[in-house]
């Protein structure tokens, strides 16, 4: 059982996650982690191992079957729908591999979309620093479709940032971006943890990306098998050829990549 400390920014505890229907598929089983504040990990391990129903139930995107999740010295699991939405409003930031950026708003309508949901007038000191940090300044009129793929990114980290969020939850981040941008895009997040102080837990079947995070943790069959600090990417790559190599064949076929619905961001 982990014990948490005011140094966690998220906290899961003995969480297991099954998804009901005729074939019950148990999606966690019984994780424990602790992501520390002002660093940034990567969650990687084979298509279905579990990845994405940890980063949505650590960012209270989707609720556990059993088990504790904090953000903070929040316990989610006793919370309502009214306080989760709320609590992902304010407390954490969100960047997805597609974007999910609003169409017809601007550059920079998009970025304030959070405070405005929030009701919270942004701070108009911290909205510059993010707006130059991500390198957007010229383009805060223009609207999604007229940037590329990596601005657009950046647009959504941008987002991301502008309530001063505990945590930001990346998935893919850089899964539709060629190999410089997404050494951009990385760049950007860890700039945001080294600089700003803030906690990334980024989901990625890229090595090169995981190389980025502080500690890479890796999942298999809905279990934490490996918690790597700062491994490079070569050996990140070599422990997930390994896993590979012990997976059943079924497991290892590619899956069809699952946006999280873009409402449930709200
Ligand atoms: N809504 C759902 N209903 C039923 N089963 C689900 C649902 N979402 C995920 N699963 C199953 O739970 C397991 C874990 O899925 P998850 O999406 O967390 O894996 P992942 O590691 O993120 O995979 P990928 O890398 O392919 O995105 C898989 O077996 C998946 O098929």
């Amino acid at each position: 059982m982990s014990v948490t400390s005011a140094e966690d920014a998220v906290s899961v505890e003995r969480v297991s996650k099954t998804y009901g229907g005729e074939q019950p598929v148990v999606a966690l089983a019984d994780v424990d982690a602790r992501f520390l504040r002002g660093t940034a990990t990567a969650v990687m391990g084979p298509s279905g191992s579990g990845k994405s129903t940890l980063l949505h139930c650590a960012a209270g995107l989707d609720r556990p079957t059993s088990g504790r999740v904090r953000i903070g010295d929040t316990e989610l699991s006793s919370m309502s729908e009214k306080q989760l939405t709320k609590l992902r409003r304010s407390r954490v930031g969100f960047v997805f591999q597609a974007f999910n950026l609003v169409g017809a708003l601007t550059v920079e309508q998009n970025i304030l979309l959070p405070s405005r949901l929030s009701g919270r007038r942004p701070d108009g000191a911290w909205l510059g620093e993010v707006i130059e940090r991500v390198g957007l300044g010229n383009r805060l009129r223009h609207r999604p479709a007229e940037l590329s793929g990596g601005q657009q990114q950046r647009v959504a980290i941008a987002r991301a940032l502008v309530t001063r969020p505990e945590v930001i939850f990346c998935d893919e981040p850089t899964g539709a971006l060629d190999t410089q941008t997404a050494a951009e895009v990385l760049a950007l997040l860890r700039s945001v943890v080294d600089e700003a102080g803030q906690t990334v837990i980024m989901v990625t079947h890229d090595p090169v990306a995981a190389s980025y995070a502080d500690r890479v943790m890796v999942l298999a069959d809905g279990r934490i098998v490996q918690d790597m600090p700062q491994p490079g990417a070569e050996r990140i790559a070599e422990q997930l050829a390994l896993l590979g190599r012990r997976q059943p064949a079924a497991s290892r076929q590619p899956a069809v990549s699952r946006q999280p619905v873009a409402s449930r961001e709200g």
